[in-house]
């Protein structure tokens, strides 16, 4: 499979954090779901890679280009929606639209039009008159109007409701569909990210510390809940976040595949329960044994 995005060596240092080293690429026709706790360096790794920040060290190719090279055509063939939205406020959305255009040598209008529409949003309308989640939606049609190769999504969906969060994902979905095209999206919304994601990674304390495809992961990482005595000391001692409480023991294997078959006769018989975990969980055990 080829690779649309391509990072080595990136660094971005700030007085009191550093962001990598980090490598990593994301294959074309992909969907890869950025998840870490705050202050980890989503928005930091991804302003890098568009050089929306400096950063310190490191190379970053998309679609084959070098960003320190081809700064205009890359920024031509990505979307990009920030935590924030920047217009010019006294500006109509028709406005902003003509304006953004003349950036982008792909720019559909028609698209534009239809994405204003399906969004709800007029297109004489001031920036200022527009609430919070209308902002957001004009920076995915702004996004998507250009037909870029990547996008780039930093926390999108936080102020969306429901019902455009999953047109917006599903839009997203289609995006990579396509084969060619690829989304990097961070969310703290884990459910959105399981929706759509192909690939998941964690970032904690500036690191990439887990990149995996999302089923793999959902497949390898469970809870073993089990009966006293059953399981041998090697075993018990690979399962992190360890417990015992009145209810019984429990602990979570990143490596399931690797105990099913041993596991198999003790879970017909009832003395080991197998619970799936979700990507929080995940997390959630991530944070707890890095920072042990
Ligand atoms: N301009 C800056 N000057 C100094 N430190 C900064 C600056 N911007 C970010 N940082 C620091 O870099 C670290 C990573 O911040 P970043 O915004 O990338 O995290 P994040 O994972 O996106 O967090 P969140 O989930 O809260 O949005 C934090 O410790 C933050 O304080």
């Amino acid at each position: 499979m080829n690779k649309i995005i391509e990072v080595k060596g990136l660094i971005k240092k700030y007085t009191n954090f550093q962001l990598g080293p980090v490598d990593l690429e994301i294959p074309e026709g992909c969907i890869v779901g950025l998840i870490g706790p705050n202050g980890a360096g989503k928005t930091t790794l991804i302003k890098s890679m568009l050089n929306l920040i400096h950063r310190d060290a490191g190379l970053v190719k998309i679609a084959g280009l070098d960003l320190n090279e081809h700064e205009r055509e890359i920024k031509d063939n990505v979307g990009y929606v920030g935590e924030q939205q920047y217009f010019y406020e006294d500006k109509k959305v028709s406005w902003l639209g003509k304006f953004v255009s003349g950036f982008y040598s792909h720019w559909n209008d028609g698209l534009f039009y239809k994405l204003l529409e399906k969004y709800q949003i007029n297109p004489k309308k001031k920036a200022r008159e527009l609430s919070k989640g209308m902002r957001v939606k004009l920076s995915f049609a702004m996004a998507m109007a250009h037909n870029p190769k990547v996008m780039l999504l930093d926390e999108p969906t936080s102020g969306l409701d429901p019902i455009i969060r999953r047109e917006i994902l599903e839009e997203m979905r289609n995006i990579a569909e396509d084969e060619k095209r690829s989304v990097l999206i961070s969310s703290h919304i884990t459910e959105d990210i399981d929706r759509i994601a192909d690939y998941v990674m964690y970032l904690l304390d500036g690191k990439i510390i887990l990149y995996s495809e999302k089923d793999t992961l959902l497949a390898e990482w469970k809870r073993i809940h089990y009966a006293d005595g059953v399981l041998p000391d090697h075993l018990q001692g690979s399962l992190f976040e360890r417990k015992t409480t009145v209810f019984g023991n429990s602990g979570i294997t990143s490596n399931y595949s690797a105990i099913r078959d041993f596991l198999a006769p003790l879970i017909s018989k009832g003395e080991v329960k197998i619970e799936n975990l979700g990507l929080d969980d995940i997390l959630i055990c991530l944070v707890g044994r890095c920072r042990k």
